[in-house]
């Protein structure tokens, strides 16, 4: 890339229904403006945007329908706008966005050109929920930043170290390969950014420690990894596979598709909507959201309860899973929102697994904190952690190394 003096990344997170979105001047590492569009689609869309000054900021909060990812960025560009920090600035030098799915071919951060955009296009029906939105953040930040280099960091790059034991599935080979079915493993910035987190926490290098990493929001998976490298993941071709999420329902039988398919009738799309939509924690019992689940629970409410179990049973088995992986492990570490701030999640996860050198404090567990910490006792063999995520940072780290060079 040709190098740039401006020193300021936009990095754009476009989930299924949101973006998250930070500004951030690399030459201090100081973040400039910090916000969030939720529920785009709905009536409700909301737009929380707060500028910040030494780490400090006000909040500002706007209601009402926005359409869709475009119209997102749209607003987004006119409270930056608002505060002097307009996308217009020379000082941006590039603008980062998260791809989800960015298949085999993309292993490390790519400038975005028409033919980075057709590979992301063609990922689409293996990220339904996300390439779309990425593809419209992609192409709406190119209208208001024609000159600006766009990059795309992937949450499939991080995976691609995995050994093709752990990558492979067990279906024949020719169709396998005829179809590019594999398994690519999903939210890998976040593991990234997380496992080498939880390393420097050990006061050890990336490539000392054995990293057991749940990130648990929305959508959630878990990954082991191996002296900073990841050797195995829980999310496969989509990011459906592996733990029980907000909507998703994680592994089922394959059988279960077909099944649906002949006694039930139902199309493919809506067997799609149902494991993707109506399934995890929403089909168990209504609710996707974590605090709405517990409150329940403590109401007293069996179904609210039933889905909790169902979602630690899982997540427990994925810990045991990647601990005999891995053969020997230095930490697990908990991120994303569920993982941040669901301290009865965390403690029921490692319940019963003293015998792998787990165990949870129960008071370090109940401290609420925005900084990487253990939450297991000093005598504990292995690490347990909550070590908060931060996707935009190490988008922007990746985008601006890029840019810069
Ligand atoms: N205080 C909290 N207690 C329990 N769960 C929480 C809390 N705050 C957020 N969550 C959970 O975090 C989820 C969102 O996590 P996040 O990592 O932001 O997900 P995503 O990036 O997939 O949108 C919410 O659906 C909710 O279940
Ligand atoms: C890949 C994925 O599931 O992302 P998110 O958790 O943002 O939905
Ligand atoms: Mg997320």
């Amino acid at each position: 890339m040709t190098g740039t003096d401006a020193t300021r990344v936009l990095v754009l997170n476009s989930g299924s229904s949101s973006v998250k979105y930070q500004l951030l001047d690399m030459s201090e590492g100081e973040r400039l403006a910090v916000g969030l569009v939720e529920r785009i689609g709905e009536e409700t869309s909301r737009l929380v945007h707060t500028p910040l000054r030494d780490g400090e900021g006000a909040a500002r909060e706007k209601t009402g329908p926005i359409a869709d990812h475009a119209a997102a960025l749209k607003a987004v560009a006119e409270e930056l706008a608002a505060d002097g920090l307009g996308l217009d600035s020379p000082e941006l030098a590039a603008i980062g966005h998260r791809v989800v799915h960015g298949g085999l071919r993309f292993t490390a951060p790519t400038v975005i050109d028409d033919e980075v955009l057709a590979e992301i296009e063609r990922l689409v029906p293996v990220a339904p929920l996300h390439n779309p939105a990425n593809l419209l953040g992609i192409r709406t930040a190119m209208t208001l930043r024609p000159d600006l280099p766009q990059v795309a960091v992937f949450d499939t790059a991080f995976h691609t170290t995995m050994p093709e034991s752990a990558a492979r599935y067990a279906i024949d080979v020719e169709t396998a390969d005829a179809h590019r079915i594999r398994r690519y493993g999903f939210h890998g910035t976040s593991h990234a950014y997380v496992s080498r987190a939880a390393a420097q926490l050990l006061g050890k290098a990336p490539e000392e420690v054995n990293v057991i990493v749940l990130h648990l929001g929305n959508g959630a998976s878990a990954s082991a990894v191996a002296g900073g490298r990841c050797v195995d993941t829980s999310m496969g071709l989509t990011p459906l596979e592996g733990l029980v999420m907000g909507t998703r329902s994680g592994d089922v039988d394959p059988a279960v598709t077909f099944h649906l398919e002949r006694v039930a009738g139902m199309s493919t799309d809506e067997i799609d909507t149902l494991l993707n939509k109506r399934s995890g924690l929403v089909g168990l019992c209504g609710d996707n959201d974590m605090r709405e689940i517990r409150r329940r629970i403590d109401e007293g409410d069996e179904r609210a309860l039933l889905a909790f179990e169902i979602y630690i049973h899982r997540l427990k088995k994925y810990i045991g899973a990647y601990y005999a992986v891995l053969g020997r492990v230095d930490a697990v570490v908990f991120t994303a929102g569920v993982g941040e701030n669901a301290a009865p999640v965390r403690e029921a996860a490692i319940a019963g697994l003293e015998e792998l050198g787990l165990v949870v404090d129960a008071d370090l567990n109940a401290v609420r904190s925005g900084e990487p910490r253990l939450i297991s006792p000093n005598y504990a063999r292995v690490a347990v952690a909550v070590v908060p995520t931060d996707e935009e940072l190490e988008i922007a780290r990746q985008t601006y190394a890029l840019v810069r060079d």
